[in-house]
């Protein structure tokens, strides 16, 4: 519809953000190109985007939602260039997508996320990188066709993250700025007023010949500097502690608004990635004080130096003024170039953090299966790629660095000369040039500290995109309703036709329309084959997935109506990877809980049989466990963990594979111990051990996502069917 907006050189372009963002960029321009612009965080959550980018079918799937009428097809060369309709999207050296939007009788154009709009290949270079198969000469591409829908559909508009965001956190600390203020004031005052001494010491004093008036001009110069100084060293420190103070709070804001995103956000990217964000965080704050108070500074000097510069010599002035903004100018000409430098930095780092987390946190594995030297080459090749970026970062910098500095000089010489020639002339006394050449040199610092505000300026900038990705996620519950008081929640847990699927519709169903009811104040245990979907399904009772079809509710509430904070206030869940905190015994079991009860602690403890181990430990209860702390077995971690749900006594509780690392005995004593525990609440038990299942008062057999069977232990064995054979093939009979 608007494709005659885009003259052949206008192919609506757009940059990819980041190396895995060439799917949603692709879509951009394609959507771009039929008149929609939408924003590139809203595509990649459109496309699902994980940590491995995106397939051909996360971009149709996203098309779709769009509005587009998608076909990908692989087809030969010939009918790509003569019968297919572009543009369209090319999957690139098996690893890349490109749009493809002009063919010629020798040449394809290219719009490169990754390298620019308009990229020509001789059509030998295009199938080099397109076809799959070298003899057939064909390779994959998706025609996007938009329909009314597409054109219907109301603009998306992402409100972008900028400093104004964080200004709130600025203007708490406000009355700090007072301080900051004055010590500015008192360099102010004092750089203006050293060149006026230095032209007295040389017009006044030497041709008067008076030493006390020199010795006086000189004290004042001294006392000027000193001023200065402490001037300086003060604003340092009172700068040093907003920062911390402020970094704090954003960090805090931060890390609550990362706790409250949903649990698919954190399946699509590495821990690296959001450790990486915390120094974006810092960046911006250490831009808000530090470099933002230089600045204020920079152009106060630059007022005031400049204004006695201006006094002295209107043409020295404006000759400073030109050559100072072709430096400025110069500097802030590089923004997109850095913007793509530092992305790539955020990459590389991310994924050393990742590494060393890796390492250090799978130690044993990598002893185990003799990785070392694996895990260590793949750090130095990341250490490699480190340096390759600091390199070209650094080459990027010199290389502006050098031309400002060529700049500055040239504009420094110039006015020594200009400046030399007015006093031969007679036109400035010796005392102005001197005052002139030492105003000149002073602003040499604001100047370069106006370029250094530019770079800062544009690196926050990448700093705060990256941030924005986190801040305009949807959190898991309205903000509003997140700290609504909680009343507890009654009755069955009922799916009606639920599906779920990991990523996008054309990924597979690892639920497949379960109609189920758990009833309240039961025990419901699920059994199957592993990768059966029995994680997959305590996960949606849990809330930490919202299903991709179909309705969960419990009692008369809907799931989509009580928010996912409210439901596991009544919810308690031992999972396969439960978690020992690094911290005291006692601070595990609490947890979260508000009360903290050392007596029914203790309970909790004798009920998961661990209480006597605890209490011989060095410091009982006090000792710290955890990945710093006292080692514990696989069966006392497990044992802790259920005296950490025992201790917060929920209504519902939810344990997969909670037991399954116990010895026989404690097994039967810990269930013994549980079965009055139990007693009025709704449990669900994933479990492989018939001793866990058998009692259950209805038993679900799992099997590739569907529920295949269901009744109690004694109706499920007459039946002989699924549960049977598992039992025979997979739960243990012997206990
Ligand atoms: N985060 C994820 N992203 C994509 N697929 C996933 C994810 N988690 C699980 N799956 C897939 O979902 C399917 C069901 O996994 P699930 O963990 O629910 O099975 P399970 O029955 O609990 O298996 P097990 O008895 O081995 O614990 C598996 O095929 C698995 O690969």
């Amino acid at each position: 519809m608007f494709q005659f907006l885009y003259t052949r050189n206008a192919f609506p372009f757009f940059r990819q953000a980041d190396a895995m963002d060439c799917g949603p960029t692709c879509l951009q321009m394609i959507a771009a190109w039929h008149g929609k612009t939408y924003p590139l965080q809203y595509l990649r959550n459109q496309c699902k985007i994980s940590r491995q980018g995106v397939t051909f079918a996360d971009i149709i799937a996203a098309g779709e939602q769009l509005g587009f009428n998608t076909l990908s097809a692989e087809l030969p060369f010939t009918v790509l260039a003569e019968k297919a309709p572009l543009p369209c999207i090319l999957h690139w050296d098996r690893q890349h997508f490109v749009v493809l939007y002009k063919v010629t009788r020798d040449k394809a154009y290219i719009a490169d996320p990754a390298l620019g709009r308009s990229v020509r290949y001789s059509i030998p270079e295009l199938l080099q990188a397109w076809q799959l198969d070298e003899k057939q000469g064909s390779g994959r591409a998706l025609f996007l066709e938009p329909t009314p829908q597409f054109f219907e559909a109301p603009e998306v508009e992402m409100p972008a993250t900028t400093l104004r965001t964080f200004l709130p956190y600025v203007r708490q600390h406000r009355r700090k700025l007072i301080p900051v203020a004055v010590t500015v004031f008192i360099a102010a005052v004092c750089s203006f007023l050293t060149p006026l001494l230095t032209e007295a010491i040389v017009d006044k004093g030497i041709s008067s010949k008076q030493m006390p008036l020199l010795l006086l001009i000189g004290l004042g110069q001294l006392t000027l500097f000193s001023g200065k100084l402490i001037a300086d060293f003060l604003r340092a420190r009172i700068l040093l502690t907003l920062g911390a103070q402020i970094s704090i709070m954003m960090l805090e804001a931060f890390l609550l608004k990362l706790m409250r995103l949903p649990f698919a956000f954190f399946d699509n990217r590495q821990a690296g990635d959001n450790m990486q964000r915390v120094t974006d965080n810092q960046r911006v704050e250490d831009f808000l004080t530090t470099s933002a108070v230089t600045f204020v500074m920079s152009v106060i000097m630059l007022l005031v130096l400049g204004g006695t510069l201006l006094y002295y010599n209107w043409w020295i002035f404006l000759l400073f003024a030109a050559g100072a903004g072709a430096g400025i100018a110069w500097t802030g000409a590089f923004g997109e170039k850095r913007g793509r430098l530092d992305q790539k930095r955020f990459r590389v780092l991310a994924a050393n953090q990742d590494t060393l987390l890796e390492i250090f946190s799978a130690f044993q594995e990598v002893k185990l299966t003799g990785g070392e030297q694996l895990k260590i080459n793949q750090w130095t090749t990341l250490q490699q790629q480190s340096f390759a970026v600091k390199l070209e970062s650094l080459k990027l910098d010199q290389f502006i660095q050098g031309v400002a500095l060529f700049i500055n000089e040239t504009r420094n010489v110039v006015i020594t000369c200009l400046t030399a020639i007015l006093v031969v002339k007679g036109q400035l006394t010796l005392g102005e040039m001197v005052a002139i050449t030492f105003i000149c040199g002073q602003l040499n610092a604001p100047v370069a500290q106006l370029a250094d505000f530019i770079r800062a300026l544009q690196n926050t900038k990448f700093s705060l995109q990256r941030i924005a990705e986190v801040h305009h996620e949807k959190e898991e519950d309205p903000v509003t309703e997140q700290d609504a008081p909680a009343p507890a929640i009654t009755g069955d847990l009922r799916l009606s036709d639920v599906s779920f699927q990991y990523g996008n519709k054309y990924t597979p169903l690892v639920l497949n329309h379960l109609h189920l009811t758990i009833p309240a104040g039961k025990m419901t245990a699920i059994v199957g084959l592993s990768g059966s979907g029995k994680t997959t399904l305590l996960k949606l009772l849990l809330k930490f997935y919202g299903p991709s079809q179909g309705h969960i509710s419990v009692g008369n509430h809907s799931f989509q109506d009580i928010t996912a904070h409210h439901w596991r206030q009544q919810c308690g869940a031992v999972m396969q990877d439960g978690y020992v905190f690094r911290d005291t015994i006692a601070n595990n079991i609490f947890g979260g809980a508000t009360v903290r009860d050392r007596e029914r602690m203790i309970a909790a403890c004798q009920m998961a049989n661990i209480h006597g181990f605890f209490a011989a430990m060095p410091f009982g209860y006090d000792t710290m466990i955890g990945k710093d702390g006292y080692g514990l077995s696989e069966g006392q971690t497990q044992r802790l963990l259920i005296a950490r749900l025992i201790y917060r006594n929920p209504a519902y509780i939810f344990l997969d594979e909670a037991t399954n690392s116990l010895d026989a005995s404690n097994e039967r004593d810990i269930i013994n111990n549980l079965h009055d525990f139990f007693t009025g609440k709704t449990v669900v038990v994933v479990a492989h051990r018939l001793s866990t299942v058998r009692h259950a008062d209805q038993i679900l057999v799992m099997d590739k996502g569907a529920i295949v069977e269901a009744g109690t232990h004694e109706t499920l064995i007459t039946a002989e069917g699924a549960y049977y054979r598992l039992i025979k093939n997979q739960l243990e009979l012997g206990r």
